[in-house]
Parts: structure tokens; C-alpha cells; sequence
């Protein structure tokens, strides 16, 4: 055993450092797990349900007199924006005041378990749906979500993320991000062409190694359960 590691303090401080790296997987890992759970049957559209359910939990813990709350949801086309589309549904279920921008046409959302989920807000008045790439508002959000990309990131950011990006950076106002604010790479930490800074970030199962090297644009953050059967980690970590 090293010296250093002799004296209790270093044994605590080394033993504390492998627990921290120990609790962090990479963005691969996370998909195998999520592929795992969902062939055990545990499907992605109920990880999908608990990401959002626990989003919008930390959500209204962390602001006051949520039901009177402007909230602008921005979801882009893959899962991230699926785990948006859950949070509007049960943050109108505390009354907020909710506006969804899907970035794109309803026919190109990528997956399954968000089609669901946007299919349900269409039977929904008490949630406003935008489509296209407009980024003109008639009111002044006092909350953004941002639901537009998450671990499924790659190269530069293209339009119309870009700019739903940029507009968030200069709105004056509280900034939640879904999974990793985005243009972060959960990976490696760095960030592409642009990047959304938030208050808050919550991410999904375990902690992503690269997120929590990045404070300055994730916020409070946390990593949330999604009811993923810890089986479906055997074999993977
Ligand atoms: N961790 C879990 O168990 C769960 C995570 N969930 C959420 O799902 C996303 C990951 O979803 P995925 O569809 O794989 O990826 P994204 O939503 O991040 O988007 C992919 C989509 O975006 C396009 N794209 C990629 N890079 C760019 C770019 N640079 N510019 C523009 N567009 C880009 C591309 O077309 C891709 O197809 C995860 O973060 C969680 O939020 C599940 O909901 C629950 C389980
Ligand atoms: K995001």
C-alpha cells in the first residue's frame, strides 16, 4: 500500500475518490443499460415517464407558485425532447402555463415513446403547441426547459438548435436543462459551437462523466432514478 494511503485521511480522500468515479458512467454505458432494461421489459417509454416525473419534481421543488409560472418547453426530435414533452404534461397537471416548440415537424420525431408522448399533448388544450423554427413568443417565459438535445449529441450544432440555443442564452430568465444542457458533451465535458448555461440539471440513472465537469453551465445538478432495474447494469459496469 502506498505511504500516503496509510494515513487515515488519504485513505478516506482515495477511498471517496473511487466511490465518485465508481458512481459516474460513460454515455455508452447508458445506452447499453437503457437498451437492457427496456429488452427485461421495463420500457423506454416508462424511463421516458420517470425522467420527466422527476424533472418536473425538482422543478417545482425549486420554484415557488409554480401554476403561475410561464413555462416554454423547447423540444428537439430525439429523447431528450420526449422527456420534454412528458414534463409539459405534468407540469400542466400543477397548472403552469405551458408552451411546447417542437424544433421540426411532428412527422420527424425520431423515436417511438416521443411520438406517444406528443400524440397525448395534441388531446391537451391546457398545453400550447409551436411547431417549426419561429422564435416569436407572446409572452416572456419566467421558466425555459431545455429538452433540445441530450446524450445523443454529435458535432457541431445545427439549425434549427442553434439558434433555439442562442435565444435561450438571452432570455432573461430561469433555465432548467433536461439530461445536459445542450451542446455539452456528457462524454468528454466539452462543449460544441454553442451551449445552453442553466440553473438546474437533472440527468437520468447515473451521473455522465463529463457533466460534472462543467458546473458553469449545468447548475444544480443532480443525477435522478428512473426505474431502471439495477439487473440491467449486470454484465455492463
Ligand atoms: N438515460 C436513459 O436511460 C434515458 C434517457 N432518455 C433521454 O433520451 C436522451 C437521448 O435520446 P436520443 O434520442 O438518443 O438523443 P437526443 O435526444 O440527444 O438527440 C438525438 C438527435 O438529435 C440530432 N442531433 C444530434 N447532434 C446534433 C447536432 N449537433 N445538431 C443538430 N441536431 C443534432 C440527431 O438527429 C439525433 O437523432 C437522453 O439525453 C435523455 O434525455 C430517455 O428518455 C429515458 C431513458
Ligand atoms: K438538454
Amino acid at each position: 500500500m502506498p505511504i500516503l494511503a496509510r494515513i487515515p485521511i488519504f485513505k478516506a480522500l482515495i477511498l471517496d475518490i473511487i466511490f465518485i468515479y465508481c458512481m459516474e458512467i460513460t454515455v455508452d454505458q447508458m445506452y447499453q443499460i437503457e437498451n437492457k432494461g427496456h429488452d427485461m421489459g421495463f420500457l423506454k417509454k416508462f424511463m421516458m415517464e420517470n425522467a420527466g416525473a422527476a424533472s418536473v419534481r425538482r422543478l417545482v421543488e425549486k420554484i415557488e407558485n409554480i401554476e403561475s409560472k410561464n413555462i416554454l418547453i423547447f423540444v428537439g426530435l430525439g429523447n431528450n425532447g420526449g422527456d420534454g414533452l412528458v414534463m409539459a404534461r405534468h407540469l400542466a397537471g400543477y397548472g403552469a402555463k405551458v408552451t411546447v416548440m417542437l424544433l421540426g415537424t411532428p412527422e420527424k420525431i425520431k423515436t417511438e415513446e416521443s411520438n406517444w408522448n406528443w400524440s397525448i399533448l395534441k388531446k391537451m388544450p391546457s398545453v400550447k403547441l409551436m411547431i417549426g423554427d419561429s422564435l416569436s413568443f407572446d409572452f416572456k417565459p419566467d421558466i425555459i426547459v431545455d429538452g433540445i438535445l441530450g446524450t445523443g449529441i454529435s458535432g457541431e450544432i445545427r439549425e434549427p438548435y442553434a439558434s433555439a440555443i442562442n435565444y435561450i442564452n438571452k432570455t432573461d430568465c430561469y433555465k432548467f436543462a433536461v439530461d445536459v444542457p445542450s451542446g455539452l458533451d456528457p462524454q468528454t465535458g466539452e462543449t460544441a459551437n454553442i451551449c445552453t448555461k442553466c440553473n438546474m440539471t437533472v440527468t437520468f440513472h447515473k451521473m455522465k462523466q463529463g457533466i460534472p465537469k462543467r458546473k458553469d453551465l449545468t447548475g444544480e445538478l443532480y443525477a435522478e432514478k428512473i426505474g431502471i432495474p439495477p439487473e440491467a447494469e449486470e454484465g455492463i459496469l
